[in-house]
């Protein structure tokens, strides 16, 4: 036991439950937890479009082919000009330029800009050779032969001029070449995640494509002959199928694809068929149902048959039974099959599928993040199994509210909780006012 700087007391060991079965083998969460990550391992790179790479980690250095600005250009829509042709220019006594050429931002032909003369240009179009300066709209007529300030550019007309009526100094208004990025540097890292601005350079220096860690695709079904899908009427005895639905989220929150197979009935050869049409694209399986002890859990014999799945009984609660392994021994595919009970499945989740989703995307917070806060109020925890309760976090009063009972069928109380407050094996009994270990379950 070690004492943390609150005083809170951590058990780091599990006593054995009164009710544990004599000379069964029972596993810790961190025993089983560290058991299912040693059997998987970040998923290879592949080459993605940039759209499908969102989210994604990057695999590679990204070098810039070229410059970025690729060319010197305007940043203002207005005239190119000669410095030494704007000295002295004033509102009073402008400079009256002749305009001999236009540039639209894609022009690849430039007017040159000679003594005494001035090119009209556009925002983002190349700056012509022989000019120094860009003079916004705003400091000239536009062309107009007024002399007033224009608030917009006329259109070109022959013999136009263009009075100027500010200094332009060298450079005003010129976008460098390779201000921005220079060409033969690396402008993303590997591993740096994806997301709207990183995909936005990417095409800005001409990728069109990306060398990153895939999404792990993950393939939800759930078990049991009473399920019916949400939106169907059910009869005597049957329920909605929550399972798919929260596993699915879950798996797609935590950065996976994933696939909701939805509802397989107690029934082997329906099960073996599913898993098999499944396995072709499944990076990784996951099931809730059937993995207990009752007469109808027929999925631990169908895995079974597979080779490679093991089935545990946890000092945990909720979560106790548990089933993992790989689909077809040692290179198939991992699979982890999880509790019936709607909390226990979704808890069984959080803890021990999403590293495991996570650990394939190569991310680095593998976790969710654990805090320490005050419990407002008493707890009881079976012996013997670390208990994770749902709770309300209060970050400002670094406290920890309980929200509904211990038991796995509480699906109301799991929506309104943010949170799971963890007693460790050996602590029966939280008063109020206790230190308490909490994991966040906010992203
Ligand atoms: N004699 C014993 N009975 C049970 C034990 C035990 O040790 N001895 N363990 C209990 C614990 S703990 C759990 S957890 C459950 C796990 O059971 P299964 O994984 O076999 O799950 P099912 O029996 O299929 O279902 C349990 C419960 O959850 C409901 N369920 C199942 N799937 C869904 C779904 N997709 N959506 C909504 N609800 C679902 C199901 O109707 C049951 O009510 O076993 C205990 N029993
Ligand atoms: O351990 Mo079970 O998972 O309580 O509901």
């Amino acid at each position: 036991m070690t004492t943390d700087r609150h005083g809170h007391h951590h058990d780091h060991q599990a006593d054995a439950c009164a009710t544990e079965a004599p000379g069964r083998r029972y596993w810790t969460v961190d025993e089983h937890l560290a058991d299912v990550l040693a059997a998987v391992t970040p998923l290879p790179p592949i080459e993605l479009q940039l759209l499908d790479a969102q989210g994604c980690r990057l695999a590679e250095d990204v070098p810039a082919g070229s410059d970025l600005p690729p060319f010197d250009n305007s940043s203002m829509d207005g005239y190119a000009v000669r410095t030494a042709d704007t000295v002295n220019a004033t509102e009073r006594y402008p400079s009256v330029l002749a305009v001999v050429g236009e540039v639209a931002a894609g022009a690849g032909v430039l007017p040159a800009v000679g003594p005494g003369q001035a090119v009209r240009i556009m925002t983002g179009a190349p700056v012509p050779p022989g000019a120094e300066a860009v003079v916004p709209v705003e400091w000239t007529d536009g062309g107009a032969g007024t002399g007033e300030a224009a608030r917009a550019m006329a259109p070109a007309r022959p013999g136009e001029e263009v009075r100027v009526r500010q200094e332009a100094r060298e450079g005003a208004h010129i976008r460098r070449r390779g201000s921005d990025i220079a060409a033969g540097s690396t402008v993303l890292l590997a591993d740096t995640l994806l997301g709207p601005t990183q995909l936005g350079l990417l095409a800005a220096i001409g990728r069109a494509s990306v060398t990153v860690r895939p999404r792990p695709r993950v393939v939800v079904l759930s078990t049991g002959s009473e399920l019916v899908p949400p939106g169907e009427p059910v009869g005597p005895g049957q329920i909605w199928d929550s399972n798919s639905f929260t596993l699915t989220a879950a798996a797609q929150q935590a950065g996976a694809i994933a696939y909701r197979v939805g509802g397989v009935p107690d029934d082997a050869e329906r099960l073996r068929a599913v898993l098999d049409d499944q396995l072709g694209r499944a990076d990784l399986i996951v099931t809730s149902g059937g993995v207990s002890v009752g007469a109808y859990d027929v999925v631990k014999d169908v895995f079974e048959d597979y080779a490679g799945m093991d089935f545990r009984t946890l000092r945990m609660q909720p979560g106790k039974p548990q089933g993992f392994g790989r689909l077809g021994g040692p290179d198939g595919v991992p699979l982890l099959a999880l509790p019936g009970n709607p909390v226990s499945a979704y808890i069984s989740f959080e803890l021990f599928v999403r590293p495991v989703i996570r650990t394939m995307l190569g991310a680095a917070d593998v976790h969710r993040p654990r805090v320490l806060a005050v419990c407002t109020a008493a707890l009881r925890s079976p012996a013997g199994r670390r208990q994770f309760l749902r709770g309300r976090y209060l970050a400002d009063q670094g406290a920890v509210e309980p929200v509904g009972g211990a038991s796995s069928h509480l699906v109301g109380a799991l929506a309104r909780a943010d949170c799971l407050i963890v007693v460790p094996e050996r602590t029966e009994a939280v008063a109020a006012g206790t230190v308490v270990d909490v994991v966040l379950l906010r992203d």
